[in-house]
């Protein structure tokens, strides 16, 4: 097989594929569906399974909504979609033009996300990458999001079609990458990090979840899955924006669909690095 430096950095393909290697035509950026305007795209990422990117996206769109942004979720997380079930919204119908509508939570957050279409939540996906991939360009072309000033897109795990598809062909201005503090987890991650820079994306930090859990009783700290991170530290050469700990109560929150009441501000710093471009007061 042939190695990373033999990847196209315009379509991500190997040398021994169709693309030479050298420059070649990447698909085109779509355009997002209606008269959508979307200020800013950040995507939240991670080569490895399970390590909280739907629970960064929620917490990020959280706190940008308190701030007084418009915000959206794209649940790019197709076969595994967990946003609607944390933001407690329903199913949404296609309007007039065909266009869909996103689910709006209590709070204002715009969601799309393929459980919305489904008829029973617990209703199973089995489709083929490409498919997969062209579900999640049609949650950026086929919807009518409105005015946002961030749109946060949770990816899968992984680094195969979606990723692929969404740094391509949406125009993300930022990755956010998340893992757990275990070697296992930064080792696999550190794949998604490649392919970021392999496909020239920007990449703004990360975030390093499930860093610890403090006893209720005593109030000591214990790092269950390996050291953890300080806000502001190095991990592969990039910030770590945010060090989450494991919080119960989010989980509750999460079951319950009340996502939006959970206490914290984080990613409160990320205005000053993805700015918008309108004034927010
Ligand atoms: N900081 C946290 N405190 C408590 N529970 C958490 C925390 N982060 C994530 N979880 C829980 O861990 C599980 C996995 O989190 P989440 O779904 O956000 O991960 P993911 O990376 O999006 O998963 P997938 O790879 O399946 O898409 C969920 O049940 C979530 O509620």
């Amino acid at each position: 097989m042939s190695d990373q430096s033999n990847n196209c950095s315009s379509c991500g393909e190997m040398n021994e594929g169709s693309c030479s290697g050298e420059k070649c035509s990447p698909p085109p950026k779509l355009y997002p569906g209606g008269q959508s305007k979307i200020s800013r795209v950040i995507a939240v990422m991670s080569g490895k399974g399970g390590v909280g990117k739907s629970s960064v996206t929620a917490l990020m769109a959280v706190n940008l909504r308190r701030m007084g942004y418009q915000v959206g979720i794209l649940d790019a997380d197709i076969t595994g979609p967990s946003i609607p079930k944390m933001f407690g919204v329903k199913r949404v119908p296609a309007n007039a033009q065909g266009l869909l509508q996103p689910a709006v939570s209590k709070g204002g957050i715009r969601i799309m996300s393929l459980n919305l279409l489904l008829e029973r939540e617990d209703e199973p996906v089995i489709w083929r990458g490409p498919i997969i991939a062209s579900a999640v360009k049609q949650f950026w072309t086929d919807v009518n999001w409105g005015e946002l000033d961030y749109l946060l897109v949770d990816m899968p795990p992984g680094t195969g079609d979606v990723p692929l598809t969404v740094i391509q062909q949406i125009p993300v201005d930022g990755i956010v990458m998340v893992t757990s503090p275990q070697d296992l987890a930064v080792m696999v991650v550190k794949k998604a990090v490649r392919m970021a820079g392999i496909m020239e994306a920007s990449l703004l930090g990360f975030v390093q979840n499930m860093a610890y859990i403090t006893c209720p009783k005593c109030g000591e700290k214990f790092e269950l899955f390996g050291k953890a991170l300080q806000k502001g530290d190095t991990l592969d050469g990039l910030p770590v924006l945010e060090v989450l700990p494991i919080d119960t109560e989010f989980t509750k929150l999460c079951d319950t669909g009340m996502v939006e009441e959970v206490k914290t501000n984080a990613f409160e710093d990320i205005p000053n690095l993805v700015k918008v471009k309108r004034q927010v007061s």
